[in-house]
């Protein structure tokens, strides 16, 4: 049920033309350095804006996010979500986390069916398919240590586990760290009697499963092949594989090819066969939909799935509400009304909303609140992204994305437009510094031609960013006050977002413009962006959302 939207306050026009929401995904905020790819990148427009408009500092990152600690980094899934909702929502991580503290993840109905089918007379394998590390963006090794625990104390006797390995939210080179804490804990738990607990299969996260949006299925079917069919590079360990993917000089983690753990004969440990259960232990939604949909829907057309074993098919979290994906899961997180643009689409305005593939559910599905059908005055729009290495076109679509954004813009059709540009992100994470530095410019130059077009239709800009990444491309020891070294002595690539605020600020040429930024506020976030928004348009926002980041200006005060 959606609440009417009031007007923000009698005096105050709203602009002529829409208000824009730029949202450079990863382009956060840090002090200049040799590691900060924003300080050095030429950005003109920027900074320029960043001087002469009201701007503030966002909190991106932790619980002002809904995560559980401020030691949680920001990413796009809570940014994009928060934002979009207006008010700080517990995320994934929290919901997962107090779900095992309090008991209440194994006493639902869901893991009750998982001991079924692996226990007694007729006991399937139970299959645990998800992102091996401690990142708490996608997964938490935590959480996938309850499952094993819990699967042993349930008294269930096979267990294949399919770590995806990361370097893309931890430390490029640290996929050995986490296959050897796994590999203890299923030794542990093999060691009692009539239990055979093993790895089976993995590969990186960015060439096996983790596809999201559609951009790459072949991305997920080589994690098909490898966790269902058991085909794909066979290895005698996890470890062989990353053992033999670092003498090959591999980037980083995300890159390992996907692999087969196989016994002496060549025959595949761990296949996925009728009568199993497969739990894909990751909470976020975005990269775990292709595989669910794989597993579970009748008619699949992004590649041949060969045989399609019959399973019981169960996610961490259900990952898109609208589509009831995956049908079964250990939690339903609550759902997510009242976002900025349901009530917009309610109250008959229309918004416009683009980014490229990499990003596109970004400013659709996050937005939406996890749902991936637009509201009906939402108008979407995907750019390809052609499936480029962002490293090597660290342009990617920002001046297609540019040139859509201006296209709506100079349509008139459209009150709200929001648009996420990939670069600081996606290039920020293959850890190629000279590369984030071109990736922050293309995002300038493209800004520079939105704002043009804003100012020519009379309307709003504003600025953000969803988290960090690009403003920190080199790893840095707080011990030593230094960046970090490898052994040559060559400094250590960072590829993961940070715990910086985020850059925010309102260009709008009216003078005056009818309201004030407020500088009150304790901890201004991403949460008090949709409000924001809102009063521009000249919508008061619903109570339940976090305050406005502007105020009506002094002499209006008495209309607010
Ligand atoms: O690529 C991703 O899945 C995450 C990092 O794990 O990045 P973002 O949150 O920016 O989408
Ligand atoms: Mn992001
Ligand atoms: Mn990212």
């Amino acid at each position: 049920m959606s609440t009417e939207l009031g007007l923000w306050q009698e005096r105050y026009t709203p602009p002529a033309g829409p208000v824009v929401l730029v949202i450079m995904d990863g382009i956060g905020l840090a002090p200049p350095n040799d590691g900060n790819a924003v300080s050095q990148a030429d950005i003109p427009t920027l900074r320029r804006l960043w001087r002469e408009n009201a701007s503030l500092q966002l909190a991106a990152h932790g619980t002002a996010v809904g995560l559980p600690t401020d030691k949680d980094m920001g990413n796009s899934e809570v940014g994009h979500t928060i934002l979009g909702a207006g008010r700080v929502l517990p995320q994934g991580a929290s919901l997962v986390q107090k779900a095992i503290a309090d008991g209440t993840l194994f006493g639902g109905a869901t893991w009750q069916q998982v001991v079924d089918k692996c226990t007694g007379s007729e006991a399937g394998t139970l299959h645990l398919i998800g992102l091996l590390s401690d990142g708490n963006v996608h997964s938490h090794i935590d959480h996938l240590f309850a499952l094993l625990r819990q699967a042993d104390a349930a008294g269930i006797a096979r267990v294949r586990v399919h770590p995806l390995l990361d370097g893309r939210d931890v430390e490029p080179h640290s996929a050995l760290r986490y296959l050897d804490r796994l590999e203890t804990l299923l030794a542990e738990l093999s060691s009692g009697a009539d239990r055979d607990y093993r790895i089976a299969s993995g590969g990186g996260r960015m060439r096996t499963t983790m596809d999201r949006y559609w951009e790459r299925p072949d991305v997920v079917e080589a994690g098909w092949n490898a966790h269902v069919h058991g085909v794909g590079l066979q290895v005698p360990s996890a470890r062989a594989a990353v053992e033999r993917a670092y003498a090959n000089k591999v980037a980083s983690d995300q890159q390992i090819p996907p692999f087969v753990v196989a016994d002496a004969a060549g025959t595949p440990v761990g296949a996925i066969e009728d009568g199993d259960a497969v739990l894909l232990f990751n909470f976020r939604g975005d990269r775990a939909i292709e595989l669910s949909a794989a597993f579970e829907h009748e008619h699949f057309d992004f590649f041949e799935r060969g045989r399609r074993p019959d399973v019981l098919f169960v996610g961490m979290l259900q990952y898109d509400g609208d589509l009831g994906l995956p049908r079964h899961c250990l939690l339903v997180p609550p759902a997510i009304g009242n976002t900025m643009v349901e009530l917009l689409s309610d109250a008959g305005v229309p918004s416009y909303h683009v980014a490229e593939s990499s990003k596109f559910g970004h400013v659709t599905y996050y937005l939406f609140g996890m749902r991936s059908r637009p509201f009906a005055r939402a108008k979407v729009h995907e750019v390809s992204s052609g499936g480029l290495e962002p490293d090597e076109h660290p342009e990617m679509k920002a001046a297609e994305v540019a040139d859509d954004v201006i296209a709506a813009v100079d349509s008139g059709e459209y009150r709200f437009i929001v648009v996420n540009f990939a670069n600081g992100d996606m290039v920020g994470h293959t850890g190629s510094l000279p590369a984030a530095v071109k990736a922050v410019e293309a995002v300038d130059a493209a800004i520079t031609r939105i704002h043009d077009a804003v100012r020519s239709s009379a309307g709003v800009l504003v600025v953000t960013a969803d988290h960090g990444n690009a403003e920190e491309m080199l790893q840095w020891s707080a011990k030593s006050a230094a960046f970090k070294q490898d052994a040559d002595g060559n400094p250590i690539a960072k590829t993961s977002h940070t715990l910086n605020l985020v850059p925010f600020v309102i260009v709008d040429e009216r003078q005056p413009p009818g309201y004030a930024v407020r500088r009150d506020l304790a901890r201004p976030g991403l949460a008090n962006i949709a409000s924001t928004v809102l009063n521009l348009l000249g919508y008061a926002a619903p109570a339940q959302y976090d305050p406005s980041l502007i105020r009506p200006a002094p002499e209006q005060t008495d209309a607010g």
